[in-house]
């Protein structure tokens, strides 16, 4: 039997993750990069885990993701970690001191996309980016495409996830249910609720793919 470490940002997502899921374990971490990644450190210092999971509702890049999809990530990105400059941003990877972070488990991404589009979800693949500042001009959002134009969804707490995996030398995968589009930001055109039930149908999806006999 496999068993995940699903790394939620909070409660809301945690409870919608285990509402149909049985023996999933989920934490719940708070926002942003460190705390997550502090979270999911401590816990996998410990106690042994098959794949690390960073998992909750995000923000999507049109057209790719619409609001009710679900991103399944082929790459991470700490996109705004760098330095800012006259000539505008410079990423971390140019300034020669990127921290060593894995990319997300092609196997176990492509299982995890491949299940969620069985249970009747759309599945969307990209990068997620993660990002400590969420996006809420059109402008940042063109910005961030331009640099990765690849990406699906941003959240606030992947990389943090992907460092403590990488240090446990666990596999990793991020989930985003899409809860709003990428842009100027508009907090009453969230989705809410639409991407907890996505994400309590990706919880369900789990919890079966980890379930004994399951190799
Ligand atoms: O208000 C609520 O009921 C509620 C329920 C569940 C989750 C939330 C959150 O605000 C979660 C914060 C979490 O969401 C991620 N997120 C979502 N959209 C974006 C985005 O456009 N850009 C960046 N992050 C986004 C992020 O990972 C936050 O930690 C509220």
């Amino acid at each position: 039997m496999y068993e995940f470490l699903l790394a939620a940002a909070v409660e809301a997502e945690r409870e919608a993750l285990q509402r149909r899921a049985h023996g999933l374990t989920v934490i719940v971490t708070g926002a942003g990069p460190a705390a997550a990644a502090t979270g999911a450190a401590w816990v996998l210092a410990t106690e042994p885990y098959e794949l690390a999971v960073s998992v909750g509702i995000g923000g999507g890049f049109a057209p790719r993701a619409p609001i009710g999809s679900v991103a399944v990530s082929t790459r991470v990105a700490a996109a705004d970690l760098g330095a800012d400059s006259p000539g505008g941003f410079l990423p971390v990877e140019d300034l020669g001191f990127a921290p060593r972070v894995d990319q997300p488990d092609e196997r176990w991404g492509k299982r995890i996309a491949t299940a969620l589009g069985e249970a009747g979800l759309t599945v969307v693949t990209g990068a997620v980016l993660t990002v400590s500042t969420a996006t809420g001009t059109a402008e940042r959002a063109a910005q961030l495409l331009e640099r990765h134009p690849d990406a699906a969804a941003e959240a606030m707490e992947g990389f943090g996830v992907a460092s403590a995996a990488t240090m446990a030398e666990l596999p990793f995968v991020e989930i985003r249910a899409i809860s709003n589009a990428v842009g100027p930001r508009d907090r009453e055109a969230w989705r809410i609720g639409e991407a907890l039930e996505v994400l309590t149908t990706v919880g369900q999806t789990l919890a079966a793919l980890q379930a004994p006999g399951v190799a």
